[in-house]
């Protein structure tokens, strides 16, 4: 008898991943022979998961060892401990026990400090990040697989839409994200339900973070109370429908960053000046754009500029009525001089 549907499906998810992983890795590896995958002495890629021991992460990890043992594939596992609970020390270390049990090897956990810039889940976020990525270079990973789900990116899609910052914010996650593509998403194409019940299928233990149920927190507040609330209002389908709508709007932003390079080139003057007539003849989609790696260019970070900031540049070009300069993030400062737009650090 075959696994349970939901332990192939997860499998399956993996296996996609692993094959992507190994055809890079032997692409920027090229064998000495061709029935000798790997050079003597060199070992197969690397593919660690982060496990935070929640279900999604398990599942991954299992699938992981699983699919791993049949591929050209090393596995290994490394759990982020916040510090932001009593006990999360132990819980951390007691996530490396059931990555271990499950064949992954090397296995660590790692104690980050939480900062507080951009409130709790962005401070809890970038120090995650941060050391998923220091570990990756540590190990030498080709890859770092990612328990997001769909319905992880009808949440992301449903935030973006809330700030209004346009649809570079409703393409949610993509499947392939971060430095060389090291961060896979294999299951962004399937339902929570599915991975919890691969698994409840394999008894996995897994440990359930109150912060996922905390109402103090806005992605659990959509979890719990917008998704259900929208899909009795429009149906079940609402899921998949927001996880396609994140894939059309990463495939038009992209379309559209494109055309923003080539047309940046077009508007600048011979002196390198953003000149005010060429910028108004964009469409207002490629214009912002336009503005927006300008300011950044200039030294604006980009999570701090937020729509409205373009929006008070973008009137310098389409409502002129001799305004001053205008103040952005990173002391940088934009002003209209003589047909030109000047956007200077200060
Ligand atoms: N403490 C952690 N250590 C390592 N990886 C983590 C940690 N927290 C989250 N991750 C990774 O980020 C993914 C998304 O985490 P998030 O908490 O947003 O979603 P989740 O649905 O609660 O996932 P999970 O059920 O795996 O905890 C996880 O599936 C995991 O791959």
């Amino acid at each position: 008898m075959g696994p349970h549907p939901a332990v192939a499906a997860i499998r399956l998810a993996v296996r996609r991943v692993l094959h992507d992983v190994i055809t890079e890795h032997q692409a920027a590896h090229p064998a000495a022979h061709p029935q000798q995958p790997h050079r003597p002495g060199q070992q197969p890629p690397l593919v660690l998961v982060a496990c935070s021991g929640g279900a999604d992460s398990m599942a991954l990890a299992s699938a992981l060892a699983f699919e791993a043992r049949k591929l050209a594939v090393r596995a290994g596992g490394i759990t982020v401990d916040h510090g932001l609970q009593e006990g999360s020390a132990l819980r951390a270390a007691e996530v490396c026990v059931r990555m271990t049990a499950l064949g992954l090897d090397p296995v660590e956990s790692v104690a980050v400090t939480v900062g507080r810039e951009g409130g709790p889940e962005a401070a809890a976020r970038d120090a995650r990040y941060a050391a998923l990525d220091a570990a990756a270079d540590r190990y030498g990973a080709a890859a770092v697989l990612l328990g997001h789900t769909r319905d992880d990116q009808a949440e992301t899609v449903l935030l973006g839409l809330a700030r209004g910052s346009g649809i570079r914010s409703l393409s949610g996650m993509a499947a392939v994200s971060g430095a060389d593509g090291r961060y896979r998403r294999p299951f962004l194409q399937l339902d929570r339900q599915t991975v919890r019940k691969a698994c409840v299928a394999q008894e996995l233990a897994v440990w359930d973070d109150p912060h996922n149920t905390d109402p103090a927190y806005t992605r659990s507040r959509l979890r719990h109370e917008g998704l259900p609330a929208l899909e009795k209002a429009l149906g079940k389908g609402v899921v998949e429908a927001l996880a396609r709508t994140a894939q059309l709007s990463r495939d038009d932003a992209d379309a559209l960053d494109t055309w923003a390079a080539d047309a940046e080139a077009a508007v600048r003057d011979e002196t390198g000046f953003l000149e005010c007539a060429k910028l108004f003849g964009l469409p207002p989609a490629v214009r912002r754009r336009v503005l927006r790696r300008a300011v950044i260019a200039e030294g604006a970070p980009a999570g701090s500029l937020f729509a409205r900031h373009i929006e008070e540049v973008d009137r310098l070009i389409t409502g002129w009525r001799g305004q001053g300069a205008i103040n952005l993030p990173g002391r940088v400062e934009a002003r209209r001089q003589g047909g030109r737009l000047v956007i200077r650090q200060g």
